[in-house]
C-alpha cells in the first residue's frame, strides 16, 4: 500500500473524479458517509452533543457534511465555524444543505465553546490543505480542546499537523486527537513516534479512490498490511526435505547472554529453516543443547565469547549478533565473516554495535545483507537524527549506500531497501518491548534468508510482518504486559501459516 504526499493526495482526488465521472461534492459526500459509518460503529449510544469544528476549506466541508449525516441519524450535533471570507465551493454547498435543526455559530477568541470533560468534538478545521502553522483563533481552539480534555476525532489529519513532513514551527499548536480518520491511504505522519500524541488511534476509510492513479504514483513510502500478497510465504514443496529448506548458521551468545542465542535459534527453527547450526561460546553448550535439541551446535574454544569463525561451506545463510558481546576477538570474527562470506548475512545487536564502533568495517558489508538495528543501534551506525523524518532520510541513504536491507525496528518498523524504498510494518504491539524480542526477529530473518526462494527484501519484510503478527497473537493470549520473547517464538508457526500463499 503506497503512502502519498499531501500534493499527491489532492491529485488523487482529481483523478478519482475524472475516472469515475463524479463531482467534488459527490466525493465529499462519500468521505462524509464513510466518516458517519465509523461514528455509528464507534459511538453507537452517544447521548451528549457532538461539536463539529469546521475550517474554511474542504476539510471543513467534510465536517459540515458529517454534521448533517449525524443529525439525520439522530445524534445531537452543533457546528462551530472558523470565520472566513472565502470558504471553498464544496464547503458552501454543504453549509447550504445543513439542516435548520443543527445550531451553528462562528468561533470567537473571547467566546470559545464550553466543553464538559470528555465532550465529543470533531476536528474538521484543516486537513491536507494546511498552508502554515496554526496561529490566532485556530491555535486558541487547539489549546482549548486540550485543556477541556475533550475526546477529539480528527477528520483526515489532526489540524495543524502536516501529512508528510516535519513541522516548520515545532512550537506551534496542533490538535491532539484521540482518533484520526483518513481516506484511502495512511499518511506518513501517522507512522512516526513524534506525532503519536497528536494522531492517536488512526483508521483509514475506504472511499473508492482511483487505483490507477495510486498504481502509477511515485513514492518511496509504503505500508505493508497484514495480508499483502507481495510478501506472502511460498508453500513448501510436497517432496521437499530438510536440505531443500536451507541450512542456517547462527553466531550468537556470550556469558550471561546465552538466552539470546536460544531465543534466536528457536525463532530460526520455527521460521522454517531445514537445518540450524549454532556456533556458541564453549561454556554455553549445555544450556543450548538442552533448550534447543533440534539445532546442531559448534562450540568456540573460548568459554565466554566467540573467537573463531567456523567453515562457512555447509550454510545457505549466516546470522550474527544476538547476545554476542563486543570482545576484540569477536570483532575479528565479524570482520573475517564480512570478508569471506559468499552467502546471505543477517547482522543484529552487538554485531551492529561493533560495526558502529569500527566504521571501517562498513565498507566490507556484502550487498543484500540484512541489518536489524533498533533506533539506538542505528544511531551508532549513522548519526543522531534531528527528528523522525531525518532518521528516515538517514535510513534511505544508508540502505542505498551499502546496498543493504535495513530493518529499523520499533512500532511500524521501517524496512529500507537498497533502491531507496521504505516499507512500514503494520503488525505488532507495545507488549513486544521486552528483552529478547529483537533476537527472535533475527532468527526469523535468518530462516527466511536461508530459504533460497526469497530475496533479501522479501525475506526481511515477511519476517517483520510475521514477527509482529506473532506478537499480536501472543498478546491476545497473555496480554501486552505479560508477553515475553519466548511467546513470540511459540506463535511464529501460526503467524507464518496465516501469511502463507
Ligand atoms: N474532493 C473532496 O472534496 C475531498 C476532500 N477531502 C478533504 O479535503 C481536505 C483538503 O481540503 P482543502 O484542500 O480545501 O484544504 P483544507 O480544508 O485542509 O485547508 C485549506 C483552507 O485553509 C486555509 N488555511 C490553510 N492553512 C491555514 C492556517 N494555518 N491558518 C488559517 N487558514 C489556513 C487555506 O487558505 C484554505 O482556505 C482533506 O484534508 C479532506 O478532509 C476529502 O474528503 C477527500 C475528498
Ligand atoms: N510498540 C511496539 N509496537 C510494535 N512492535 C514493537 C513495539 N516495541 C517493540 N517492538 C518490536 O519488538 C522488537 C524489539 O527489538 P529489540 O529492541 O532489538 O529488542 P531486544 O534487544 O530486547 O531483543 C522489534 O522487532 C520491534 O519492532
Ligand atoms: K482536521
Amino acid at each position: 500500500m503506497k503512502i502519498l504526499t499531501a500534493a499527491q493526495t489532492r491529485q488523487l482526488d482529481q483523478a478519482t473524479m475524472r475516472a469515475q465521472h463524479i463531482t467534488s461534492v459527490e466525493l465529499m459526500e462519500r468521505a462524509a458517509g464513510a466518516l458517519a459509518e465509523w461514528f455509528y460503529g464507534a459511538f453507537p449510544h452517544e447521548r451528549g452533543e457532538i461539536l463539529v469544528l469546521c475550517g474554511p476549506g474542504n476539510n471543513g466541508g467534510d465536517g459540515l457534511a458529517l454534521a448533517r449525516l449525524l443529525h439525520n441519524a439522530g445524534y445531537a450535533v452543533r457546528v462551530a465555524l472558523l470565520p472566513t471570507a472565502h470558504p471553498s465551493a464544496d464547503w458552501q454547498h454543504n453549509r447550504q444543505h445543513l439542516p435548520g435543526g443543527v445550531p451553528v455559530a462562528e468561533l470567537a477568541a473571547d467566546a470559545l465553546p464550553a466543553l464538559a470533560p470528555g465532550a465529543l468534538v470533531v476536528d474538521a478545521l484543516f486537513g491536507t490543505g494546511l498552508a502554515r502553522p496554526l496561529a490566532g483563533l485556530a491555535a486558541a481552539v487547539a489549546a482549548h480542546l486540550h485543556q477541556a480534555r475533550a475526546r477529539v476525532v480528527a477528520v483526515d489529519l489532526p489540524s495543524g499537523l502536516l501529512a508528510d513532513g516535519p513541522q516548520p514551527d515545532p512550537g506551534a499548536p496542533v490538535v491532539r486527537a484521540d482518533y484520526t480518520l483518513s481516506f484511502g491511504l495512511p499518511k506518513l505522519a501517522f507512522l512516526l513516534p513524534q506525532n503519536a500524541e497528536y494522531v492517536g488511534e488512526w483508521h483509514v476509510l475506504d472511499i473508492g479512490l482511483d487505483q490507477g492513479f495510486i498504481d502509477q504514483a511515485a513514492t518511496p513510502w509504503h505500508f505493508t498490511p497484514l495480508h499483502d500478497a507481495s510478501v506472502a510465504l511460498p508453500r513448501r514443496a510436497r517432496f521437499g526435505y530438510k536440505n531443500t529448506f536451507g541450512h542456517a548458521l547462527l553466531l550468537a551468545g556470550s556469558r550471561g547472554k546465552m538466552g539470546a542465542a536460544v531465543l534466536s535459534a528457536g525463532a530460526c527453527l520455527r521460521g522454517g529453516a531445514g537445518l540450524l547450526t549454532a556456533h556458541i561460546p564453549g561454556g554455553g553448550y549445555d544450556i543450548f543443547q538442552t533448550t534447543r535439541p533440534e539445532a546442531m551446535c559448534l562450540t568456540d574454544a573460548q568459554a565466554n565469547f566467540i573467537s573463531e569463525l567456523p567453515d562457512l561451506g555447509p550454510y545457505q545463510a549466516v546470522g550474527i549478533g544476538p547476545g554476542l558481546g563486543q570482545e576484540d576477538a569477536t570483532r575479528a570474527v565479524l570482520a573475517q565473516l564480512l570478508r569471506t562470506a559468499t552467502v546471505p548475512l543477517v547482522i543484529d545487536a552487538d554485531a551492529l554495535n561493533l560495526l558502529g564502533a569500527h566504521r571501517e568495517l562498513l565498507a566490507l558489508l556484502p550487498p543484500n545483507t540484512v541489518l536489524t538495528p533498533h533506533i539506538g543501534e542505528f544511531t551508532r551506525l549513522t548519526e543522531k537524527a534531528h527528528d523522525d523524518y531525518h532518521r528516515l532520510d538517514l535510513l534511505r541513504e544508508f540502505a542505498q549506500k551499502y546496498r543493504c536491507v535495513v530493518v529499523l525496528k520499533g512500532a511500524y518498523t521501517a524496512v529500507g531497501a537498497p533502491d531507496g524504498q521504505v516499507y512500514f510494518n503494520s503488525t505488532g504491539n507495545p507488549g513486544m518491548g521486552t528483552g529478547g524480542s529483537g533476537d527472535v526477529l533475527t532468527g526469523l530473518v535468518l530462516a527466511l534468508r536461508a530459504d533460497q526462494r526469497l530475496g533479501p527484501l522479501h525475506a526481511a519484510r515477511l519476517a517483520v510482518l510475521a514477527h509482529g503478527h506473532a506478537g499480536d497473537l501472543a498478546a491476545a493470549a497473555t496480554g501486552e504486559a505479560g508477553l515475553i520473547a519466548s511467546d513470540l517464538v511459540a506463535h511464529i508457526g501460526p503467524a507464518l501459516q496465516a501469511l502463507t500463499e
